[in-house]
């Protein structure tokens, strides 16, 4: 595995410091040493640099537009070059608006991507249904064709052009969805594997549907956006908006590791550490090395040795 690192230390999607603290985080882990110890080529293009934005005012129910389309050209930009030079990408974080820059700049070195999106959300409100204004709820709706019709214009947005279909898209681990982002999922029918299905179909019948739903045309690169709010927060607290009943570590593990397998991960999100939501040292280490080994799952680990 060839693999290219980016730093986004972007906190502006949502309201709580520290998640800019992130890709440092993961990186003084040992993500880089580990990866290259499992016989991976790792080349780290260090941290986007994001410009301060001024007077960036709400517009309607979106905080921080400014800033969040800004730091999201700048990493599409960048995602775009690390596709061009060869490697699976892989994008630290900062908060999942992210996602919008990330996607963006993969789409433009790979046209047709699935969309594997695990999250305790569907991160798919629009600025119209969004409860909350933070952006890092609502990067989906901006990426997505269908919803094309219903996003507003907005300062720095412009770029964004909508890149993934709804049939490509799968969501697994979904327990805190809004009404109205579960009335989009509907509407749209896109695939979602709650923490329900998990319980039910077990997480190696999740990955098995998971594969064939998005390979079962033409097999198309990966876009994984791994949110570490996926996981239960006895495994990772140290996040913004933690919610109980998650993914055991097992289960987080176990899918980066069918990923993997399928030889088609193109890029890796691995969003919303926040060392300041942690309570104790332990906390915090405990989600940063979880974020380790899932990203080291996604490059050909095996717990089998
Ligand atoms: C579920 N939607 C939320 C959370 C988005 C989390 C973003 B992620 O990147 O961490 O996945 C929350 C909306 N609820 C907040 C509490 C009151 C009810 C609405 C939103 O703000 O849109
Ligand atoms: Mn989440
Ligand atoms: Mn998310
Ligand atoms: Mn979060």
């Amino acid at each position: 595995h060839s693999v290219g690192i980016i730093g986004a230390p972007f906190s502006k999607g949502q309201p709580r410091d520290g998640v800019e603290k992130g890709p440092d985080l993961i990186r003084s882990a040992g993500l880089v040493e580990k990866l290259r110890a499992q016989g991976c080529a790792v080349k780290d293009y260090g941290n986007v640099t994001f410009e301060e934005v001024a007077n960036d005012e709400p517009i309607g129910n979106v905080k921080r537009p400014r800033a969040v389309g800004s730091a999201n050209q700048r990493l599409s930009a960048a995602v775009h070059a690390v596709k061009n030079d060869g490697h699976t990408c892989v994008m630290l974080g900062g908060d999942h608006s992210l996602a919008i820059g990330s996607i963006q700049g993969h789409a433009a070195a790979k046209k047709d991507l699935s969309v594997v999106w695990v999250d305790a959300h569907a991160d798919i409100n629009t600025p119209l249904t969004s409860p909350t204004g933070n952006i890092h709820g609502q990067p989906m709706s901006y990426l997505i064709h269908e919803l094309h019709s219903k996003i507003p214009v907005l300062p720095n947005f412009s770029w964004i052009k909508p890149c993934v279909s709804a049939k490509d898209i799968v969501y697994i681990g979904l327990r805190d969805v809004d009404p109205e982002e579960h009335h989009i999922l509907m509407l749209l029918g896109i695939k979602g594997y709650s923490m329900t299905e998990v319980d039910r179909l077990g997480i190696s019948k999740v990955m098995e549907e998971t594969c064939d739903y998005i390979f079962s045309k033409v097999k198309k690169p990966i876009h994984l956006s791994y949110d570490i709010d996926a996981l239960d927060p006895s495994i990772s607290p140290a996040t913004g908006t933690p919610v109980v009943g998650g993914l055991t570590y097992r289960e987080g593990i176990y899918i980066t590791e069918h990923i993997c397998q399928t030889g088609m991960l193109s890029a890796v999100d691995m969003v919303e550490v926040n060392p300041k939501r942690g309570k104790t040292e332990d906390e915090i280490s405990s989600t940063v090395n979880t974020a380790v080994d899932l990203i080291r799952g996604c490059f050909g680990k095996l717990r089998e040795g």
